[in-house]
């Protein structure tokens, strides 16, 4: 039997996240991203054809040399300014009661006690539909807006989020026993002081003593995402990851990074299909195949070279973009060296400049074809182990628009996207049929761990 495919609507609160330039289009409603109306249309469209969530993306500071000026990104749009998505999140769980609502958090950019706090006002308010993307930053910049002198070193970010965690998971999962809430009119007692704890947590970075403020959400735990892609952070996500966020260049990658994640989830005593694969992809979508490429042209006219380099941190030592005719072989880059290689291979036939890594990136996840031929595409991924898609856009919400008028009532017909949400309130019973992180998961521990500590002590 064919198992759906999950669908996420992936977005930022900006103008311009990912594909770099399409805000220029006359259709990219992006542009309005200051206004919450954008948003709630958004989401209700998104919801009407059954995606199982909105995915924001964040920062915390501009991207490249946190010396360097940053009139690229101004000028471009380019994830500044953006909006915080928690308040935008509380909007929208008011005006849906279906979809799953993502946001992305670092844990340098709030105190776990106040995060937790909010995560648990947002899943009560969305009734349990709340997911976080858990995310270390990217950005000397985003480091040095919250008082550390760069980015944290990279392995040390992840003990930092393992530590970080700890303490929501101690807040969510053991502060309160199960029927603390009495709301007893009757007798006058509104809680059972007996079953609500102090987790006394501490640790190098954290000291926290509780209890957790507010009282459990459906979820207790929000649905837990993660995008590590190094030993690191896939060790983090096989641990701590009910999902996690590919940006893969094929299939056969995808497939590798996968049996590698579970495959250490199971190390950690875990199962592999606790975690989801989500591989983010847009898409180009024609009703024949002349017309898409057609299409695939007109979005390559919109193209910001210069966007694409500042996003993926293409700088010189001075921190500035390089000038997009550089011969590829000129690039003394320490940021994105990868990239380079990658061009290299691909281009052979003349000398790959550095505008050819732009022209690269924006194709590289990006499907082309008629909805019968993305279907198929996406048959490969899901054979490849991937359980959803992340959708990513040109521009909002046409591009949302397109995939759920063609491509979703293909991949109906085939049993490869749901008809109807599943059953079950929260976003946790849809992905995995029940609304708590299960027993193997490391949160789970802390159920009823802090019974034993008397209140006071
Ligand atoms: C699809 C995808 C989405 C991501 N979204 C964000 C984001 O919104 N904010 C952020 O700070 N980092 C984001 N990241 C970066 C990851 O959190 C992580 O730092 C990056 O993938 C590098 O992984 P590594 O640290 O294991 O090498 C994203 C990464 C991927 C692949």
């Amino acid at each position: 039997m064919t198992t759906p495919l999950h669908f996420n609507a992936f977005v930022m609160n900006t103008n311009s996240h990912i594909h770099h330039g399409q805000w220029r289009r006359p259709d990219a409603g992006q542009v309005d991203f200051n206004d919450v109306r954008l948003w709630i249309d958004l989401a209700k469209r998104l919801e009407a054809a059954k995606f199982d969530a909105l995915f924001f993306a964040d920062v915390t500071g501009v991207y490249g040399d946190a010396d360097a000026d940053f009139d690229v990104y101004i000028r471009e749009g380019l994830q500044i300014p953006s909006n915080d998505p928690i308040p935008l999140v509380a909007a929208l769980a008011v005006h849906t009661e279906k979809i799953g609502l993502a946001l992305t958090s670092n844990v340098a950019q709030s105190h776990p006690y106040q995060f937790a706090r909010q995560v648990s006002t947002l899943d009560h308010i969305s009734n349990g539909r709340i997911a976080w993307n858990i995310v270390t930053g990217l950005q000397d910049n985003g480091a040095r807006n919250f008082g550390f002198p760069r980015l944290t070193d990279h392995t040390e970010r992840y003990a930092w989020a393992e530590e970080y965690v700890d303490v929501t998971y101690k807040l969510w999962e053991g502060s309160w026993d199960e029927g603390a809430l009495l709301k007893d009119r009757e007798s006058g007692v509104f809680g059972d002081s007996s079953k609500i704890h102090k987790i006394n947590h501490e640790s190098e970075r954290y000291s926290v003593q509780g209890p957790h403020l507010p009282s459990p959400s459906p979820q207790r735990t929000p649905v837990l995402y993660q995008a590590g892609s190094s030993a690191s952070g896939r060790d983090f996500a096989a641990r701590n990851a009910e999902a996690v966020f590919l940006i893969s260049p094929s299939p056969e990658l995808a497939r590798q990074q996968i049996e590698a994640t579970r495959s250490r989830a199971v190390e950690f005593g875990r199962r592999g299909e606790d975690i989801k694969f989500f591989q983010g992809l847009s898409f180009v979508i024609g009703d024949t195949e002349e017309e898409a490429r057609a299409k695939a042209e007109e979005y390559e006219k919109y193209i910001s070279i210069e966007g694409y380099l500042a996003h993926s941190a293409l700088v010189d030592s001075d921190g500035r973009v390089y000038d997009p005719q550089t011969p590829l072989k000129d690039v003394d880059t320490n940021t994105a060296k990868g990239f380079g290689e990658w061009v290299s291979k691909a281009i052979t036939d003349r000398e790959p400049i550095v505008a050819d890594i732009a022209v690269l990136i924006s194709r590289s996840t990006r499907l082309v074809g008629t909805p019968e031929q993305i279907a198929d595409a996406l048959e490969i991924w899901q054979a490849a182990g991937v359980d959803g898609i992340n959708v990513i856009n040109w521009v909002i919400p046409g591009s949302f628009e397109e995939f759920a008028d063609k491509v979703l009532p293909v991949l109906r017909a085939r049993g490869l996207a749901q008809s109807e949400y599943g059953d079950g309130p929260t976003l946790r019973d849809r992905l995995f049929g029940e609304a708590r992180v299960n027993d193997r998961h490391p949160a789970a521990k802390y159920r009823g761990a802090f019974a034993a500590v008397e209140v006071g002590a």
